[in-house]
């Protein structure tokens, strides 16, 4: 059964004069993906900074699984369950990529963050995260120093590093930006396999129509930092405020 995870309460930020996110109300439940869409400057960027700590509220509330997280740090909502893809790249860019997401894990397990810990004799770590490389296609760059992967092997690198962290709420923003036709699919395939996980949420910025279409089960619509829709896609699609706000915008194809 779908239970909500996540809930923003009147979550607002104002930059001097300027709201950027005005009173959010919103729960997202467990078995869930809802894609967030809107205009440029809508508030999508920063509402996610809100949830994920990024940037302190104005006003408003942040909570997970009921427990107010309003002003825990980044790191403190990360350890309770919010996951967000950026956070988490380029943390050791001269380490490869088994070694970075190996240190997820091993952060995971609770044995702390500590590069200078590794060896090659943690098998129980390695090997899960063997199994991370593989499952993002990236096993015949496991070696490789991240600083040197392709831009789409980094983004890829991304979704491993939160596929290994196993976040309750994991957060994409437009995960498969500037990746080739040939290397998005990959991604999307993953992020619909974390949909069988009937207790994550996954909240998706997105601006591509066909991957809303595929993965959403849900579409919010932000509007000059409001909440402007919310419900299934379809009937999101069609709604008068989505033609209004996009009127041949960015959003493909509506
Ligand atoms: N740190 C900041 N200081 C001042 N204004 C900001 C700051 N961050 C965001 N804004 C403003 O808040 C509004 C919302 O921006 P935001 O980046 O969240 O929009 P967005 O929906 O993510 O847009 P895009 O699709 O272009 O990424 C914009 O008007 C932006 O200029």
């Amino acid at each position: 059964m779908s239970h909500p995870i996540l809930k923003t309460q009147d979550l607002t930020v104002r930059f001097g004069g300027h709201v950027a996110v005005d009173h959010i109300s919103c729960t997202f439940n467990a078995g869930e993906l809802t894609a967030i869409v809107g205009p440029n400057g809508a508030g999508k960027t920063t509402y996610f900074n809100l949830i994920s700590g990024q940037i302190p509220s104005s006003e408003g509330s942040v909570a997970l699984n009921d427990r107010d997280i309003t002003r825990m740090s980044v790191a403190q909502r990360t350890h309770l369950g919010i996951g967000r893809a950026f956070q988490l790249t380029n943390l050791f860019p001269n380490l490869s990529v088994l070694e970075n997401i190996r240190l997820v894990i091993q952060s995971k397990a609770g044995r702390g963050f500590n590069m200078f810990s590794m060896a090659t004799s943690h098998d129980d770590l390695t090997r899960p995260a063997m199994e991370v490389v593989e499952r993002v296609r990236l096993a015949d760059q496991a070696d490789q120093v991240v600083a040197e992967l392709s831009h789409g092997n980094q983004r890829k690198l991304e979704v491993a590093l939160l596929i290994a962290l196993d976040p309750l709420v994991y957060m994409f923003d437009e995960p498969t930006a500037g990746m080739s036709v040939d290397e998005a699919p990959v991604v999307l395939d993953l992020i619909a396999e974390l949909k069988h996980r009937k207790d994550r949420s996954i909240l998706l910025v997105e601006h591509k129509m066909d991957v809303i279409r595929t993965l959403a089960d849900r579409i919010i619509v932000l509007h000059n930092g409001a909440l402007a829709a919310d419900g299934d896609p379809a009937t999101v699609m069609a709604s008068d405020v989505v033609q209004e706000a996009y009127m041949g915008k960015e959003l493909e194809d509506v």
